[in-house]
């Protein structure tokens, strides 16, 4: 820990429990996701009667003096904690993909058993949210109602504290990763001695663009909020004119956002304006002005897609449109594993970031400065602005601290159900069993395979009735992808490549009904 900083980890069993506190404010994990912090007391409990050694665990005192009397692990957490996989893998979950009226295409990496292999984990790993999210919910009622092995009778909650944490939280690096676990990421080049951020210059100038702090005040009409275009953790955008009459975005971070950060800043800056694809929020300059930093990209007019998914952007995207739009990202992405001149882990995959054009190709925005707005050294503050949202985050990196391209692929399968279903991962107003929309498409998909009923999981504000086999494929690859164990997800260009072929057969025979 560095100071009042405490980050505790151990791994029991299949599950991973960790426990963070920062200046006074404590974060309770399981398998990655935020608890409360009854069910996380009651897994010390349980795996500390098991051979997991919790003694120096900052935590357990405080579990000691704060479990309500009586409060027991039950029985069923442990089956799910402990050995839920072997239960889950027990189950009769047969899925049938011929059985229901559209067919299976026949497509050698998505074969059933390729199915049932990621999906029953990721169930497995959802249950672990459901779990959760059941304690949370039941810790109110008296009695633990027992967990129906059948999984069609889960009942589930979002397990965020809402008063400790909201929905979203900041950078994960901030809170779980101690500068000595988090390895060091692709990003973090050497400091370039040419840009090193010393106390005095106000300007830097990188990407095409070379602006100072004069003209960012002009071309966004010193800072006019008609020309607001958005708020996000890491800071204000505006649309802004230049003289010449280019349009750009600029995001305006205040020292708060970037205050302890280390001194590369400047040169991962330099290493991300080289980036030019057309997938990828193109980044043109920026300007420090020593207590601000005006980070400057190409403008993307049309929204972002969450807001086009909420149909806050006219017309609502079909299913072609969002195979396009998913395809591009996976694009966007592979180029910055792939192809970028050092691999680039973008860390904050999400429906807003995601930026439309009037066409509706997809850009990815923010890719490579999640980092810049985590700060771990000793001088940092806990910002309430939040960074990354939970149900975006690998349960894998959670766990090991160690980031790799596959965190991204994880957020994509997020982000596919989110894009096919038109839920957002976490919707605390559902009913308990659909608030966490990866657990519920999970369960679902269980049931709605076999009886060929996948097209009910679809969107409603799709008007066109898509073919159960593209469908069960593209439910199929984004469960995939969010497999809870990375070595089960595809990497990047190969869910591309798989999102091509849907595509292609989608447009040959998966158009119904329009
Ligand atoms: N290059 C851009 N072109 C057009 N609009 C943009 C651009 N960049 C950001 N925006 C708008 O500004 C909003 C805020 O963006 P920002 O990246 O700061 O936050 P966010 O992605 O919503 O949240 P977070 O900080 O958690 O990533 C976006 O939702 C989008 O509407």
């Amino acid at each position: 820990s560095t100071s009042g900083f405490v980050l505790e980890s151990r791994v029991c069993g299949a599950d991973q429990i960790a426990y963070s506190s920062y200046l006074g404010r404590e974060l309770f994990l399981i398998n990655g996701s935020v608890v409360d912090k009854l069910l996380f007391c009651e897994a010390l409990k349980f795996y500390g009667t098991n051979g997991c050694d919790f003694e120096e665990y900052p935590g357990v005192i405080q579990c000691e003096l704060d479990l309500p009397q009586g409060a027991t692990y039950s029985s069923h957490a442990r089956l799910h904690l402990s050995g839920g996989r072997k239960l889950l893998q027990q189950q009769p979950m047969g899925i049938h993909p011929n059985d229901h009226k559209g067919k299976l295409p026949e497509d050698k990496s998505l074969s059933t058993s390729k199915i049932i292999g990621t999906v029953v984990p990721a169930a497995f790993a959802v249950c672990c949210v459901s779990l959760c999210a059941w304690f949370y919910g039941k810790r109110k009622a008296t009695a633990h109602t027992m967990l129906s092995k059948d999984l069609n009778s889960m009942d589930s909650i979002s397990s965020f504290d809402r008063n400790s944490v909201s929905e979203k939280v900041y950078s994960q690096e901030k809170f779980l990763g101690s500068p000595a676990r988090v390895p060091p990421s692709p990003m973090r080049v050497p400091q370039s001695p040419r840009f090193s951020m010393s106390p005095s210059p106000r300007l830097n100038r990188l990407g095409s663009l070379h602006l100072n702090f004069s003209q960012v005040t002009k071309a966004t009409n010193n800072f006019s909020p008609s020309l607001r275009i958005g708020k996000g953790g890491f800071g204000t955008v505006y649309r802004a004119s230049l003289d010449e009459g280019q349009v750009v975005a600029i995001k305006r971070a205040k020292r708060e956002h970037f205050k302890g950060l280390r001194t590369e800043f400047s040169s991962e800056v330099e290493l991300l304006a080289k980036i030019d694809h057309r997938n990828l929020v193109r980044l043109l300059g920026y300007v420090d002005n020593g207590d601000e930093r005006f980070i400057i990209t190409e403008y993307v007019p049309n929204g972002t897609l969450r807001e086009h998914l909420d149909g806050r952007r006219g017309r609502i995207l079909d299913f072609n449109q969002r195979l396009e739009i998913a395809i591009d990202i996976a694009h966007g992405l592979t180029y910055l594993h792939l192809y970028a001149e050092r691999q680039i882990i973008h860390r904050d995959v999400k429906s807003s970031n995601i930026l439309l054009t009037e066409t509706l190709r997809a850009k990815v925005a923010d890719f490579g400065f999640a980092r810049l707005g985590a700060v771990d050294s000793d001088d940092s503050h806990v910002s309430t602005n939040v960074k990354g949202t939970v149900g975006y985050l690998d349960p894998e990196y959670m766990r090991t601290y160690k980031l790799t391209t596959k965190s991204d692929v994880y957020s994509f399968g997020v982000l596919l159900v989110e894009m096919l279903t038109g839920r957002r991962p976490v919707e605390l107003k559902r009913p308990f069993e659909e608030r966490v929309t990866l657990v519920w498409i999970s369960v679902q998909a269980f049931k709605k395979f076999d009886e060929g009923e996948v097209v009910d999981l679809v969107d409603p504000r799709l008007e066109e009735v898509v073919d159960a086999g593209i469908l069960l494929r593209i439910f199929g690859l984004a469960i995939q992808c969010a497999a809870p164990v990375r070595a089960d997800r595809p990497d990047m260009k190969a869910v591309g490549e798989q999102l091509w072929a849907i595509r292609a057969d989608y447009v040959k025979t998966g158009r119904r009904g329009n």
